[in-house]
């Protein structure tokens, strides 16, 4: 084999393991992103359990001060991405179970109180 050859077959083999890499990685994204939703399922299930709970005393849904402190602890791990994210999470807890796409925008307005 020419010496171009050799080159050319060490930059494909190169190729193909980055490739593999990517994919190895890619499906522990794939398994990360599984457990994410399930953790925010969870979270979903206590929060509408205290929601219901309160509304039943005849308490409002929110409380915006316990609010503020969920909203800082993801703030000081993850900056201000870290609140935009909370603030999803927040109103995706908010209500009735997120089936995928058929909660409404008026079921998980902004808080209240
Ligand atoms: C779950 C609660 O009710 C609501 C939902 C919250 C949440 O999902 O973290 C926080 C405050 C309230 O707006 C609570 O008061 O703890």
């Amino acid at each position: 084999m020419t010496q171009q050859g050799m080159k050319d077959l060490t930059a494909t083999a190169a190729e193909i393991d980055a490739q593999a890499a990517i994919e190895i990685d890619r499906q522990e994204i794939d398994l990360l992103d599984s457990k994410i939703i399930e953790l925010i399922q969870n979270r979903h299930r206590v929060s509408f359990r205290i929601q219901q709970r309160r509304l039943g005393d005849g308490g409002p849904r929110t409380v915006l001060a316990r609010e503020m402190v969920v909203i800082d602890r993801y703030r000081q791990a993850l900056g201000p991405e870290g609140t935009s994210l909370v603030t999803d999470i927040l109103r995706l807890c908010r209500g009735p179970a997120p089936e995928a796409a058929v909660s409404t925008t008026a079921e998980r307005s902004e808080p209240t109180a």
